[in-house]
């Protein structure tokens, strides 16, 4: 295969990730990100133009002069507890930014749209395992500014001619195996890589966010996916819209779910160290459990998780969090640091 294929978020972790992907797949990724939580050195598999998604004369100019064959929109707010200190940003900026991009795409004549949801976007469920036919009922503003953009993205698949994939990520984790590109934030707030942090001497310890949930052990349970094996379901997702197959919803997870301290205990295993945890009060807006049950990827796209164990998704991420963590992160101007 081959076409410049646009991704938004493209210096962010999913986004490298899956620039990474497209590059070994004979594309050219065209990564478009205004740096804000993206960095500059994680853009290493094609071009990067510095833009703002809700900049529509400068999305003009980036759609005219790489004339792309699709659109992989991975760019978000995407924390939860920021989310609910500040739901009008997360509005604002998240359904801003995706429609700017979308009516940029119909404008230059780009139909295909990969867009990133997010099993945010159901809410809590009381233990069913959730599918694609699962009502949504977000919890909080980061799913349902994401219910949103895909409510909007079908009135625009309605009428206007977008061909859009829409999959919705149970938790993403885990770091390319082969150590290209890894997951970093700023500020941290994800599980595994606070844990790693601790493993790694850089935080004191964890707060582990409520033990009093309706699960087995007290604390929430997710679904954890090797950010590889997601990547992997976007290609398959891009060939079937170049194909010119229908739009689709798919649920991407592992199927399997694990409880916090699972995971704790997980990377205590992985690494070595003892990692302390401090009980604390929950997480506004965490779900108790969030877990896919849904095989349409599998059957339609023929996707299957090969490298979603919760041992190699913590040992991938271990394993970039040493090594590339430091050389590479902090700097944001595209240079690499020594
Ligand atoms: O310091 C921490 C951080 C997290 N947790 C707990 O660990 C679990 C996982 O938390 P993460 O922040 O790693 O992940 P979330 O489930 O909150 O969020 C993930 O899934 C969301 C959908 O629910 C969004 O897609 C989001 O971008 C993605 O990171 C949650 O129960 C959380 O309460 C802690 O106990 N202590």
């Amino acid at each position: 295969m081959s076409g410049n294929v646009l991704v938004a978020g493209g210096a962010g972790y999913i986004g490298a990730h899956a620039c990474k992907a497209l590059a070994r797949a004979g594309y050219t990724p065209v990564t478009v990100d205004n740096l804000t939580t993206g960095w500059a050195p994680a853009v290493r598999f094609g071009p990067l133009e510095v833009a703002d998604l809700m900049d529509r004369a400068r999305l003009d100019e980036v759609f005219a002069r790489w004339r792309p064959v699709a659109v992989m929109h991975f760019a978000s707010l995407s924390q939860v507890g920021e989310a609910e200190r500040d739901p009008g940003r997360y509005w604002r900026e998240n359904i801003n930014a995706s429609l700017t991009l979308i009516e940029a795409m119909i404008a230059a004549g780009c139909a295909n749209l990969i867009f990133s949801s997010t099993c945010a976007t159901y809410g809590d469920q009381d233990g069913v395992m959730l599918d694609e036919d699962t009502a949504q009922r977000p919890a909080n503003a980061y799913g349902a500014s994401k219910r949103a953009i895909e409510e909007m993205i079908g009135h625009f698949a309605a009428s206007a001619g977008l061909r859009p994939v829409i999959f919705r990520y149970f938790n993403v984790a885990g770091a390319d195996p082969e150590g290209e590109t890894a997951e970093f934030h700023d500020p941290e707030t994800h599980l595994i890589l606070l844990l790693l942090d601790v493993a790694a001497g850089r935080r004191p310890s964890l707060t582990l966010f409520g033990t009093d949930y309706p699960t087995p052990d007290g604390t929430c349970i997710r679904d954890y996916l090797h950010v590889s094996d997601l990547v992997e379901a976007h290609l398959l997702g891009l060939e079937r819209l170049l194909a010119g197959e229908v739009s689709r919803v798919f649920c991407l997870g592992s199927g399997r779910g694990f409880s916090v301290r699972e995971v704790i205990e997980a990377a205590r295993a992985v690494t070595g160290h003892a990692i302390p945890v401090a009980v604390g009060p929950r997480r506004p807006g965490d779900a108790a459990r969030l877990v896919c049950g849904s095989h349409r990827a599998g059957r339609e796209l023929g996707w299957q998780p090969a490298r979603s164990s919760l041992a190699a998704m913590i040992e991938d991420g271990w394993r970039a969090h040493r090594d590339l963590l430091p050389r590479f992160w902090h700097r944001n101007d595209g240079k690499e640091s020594e």
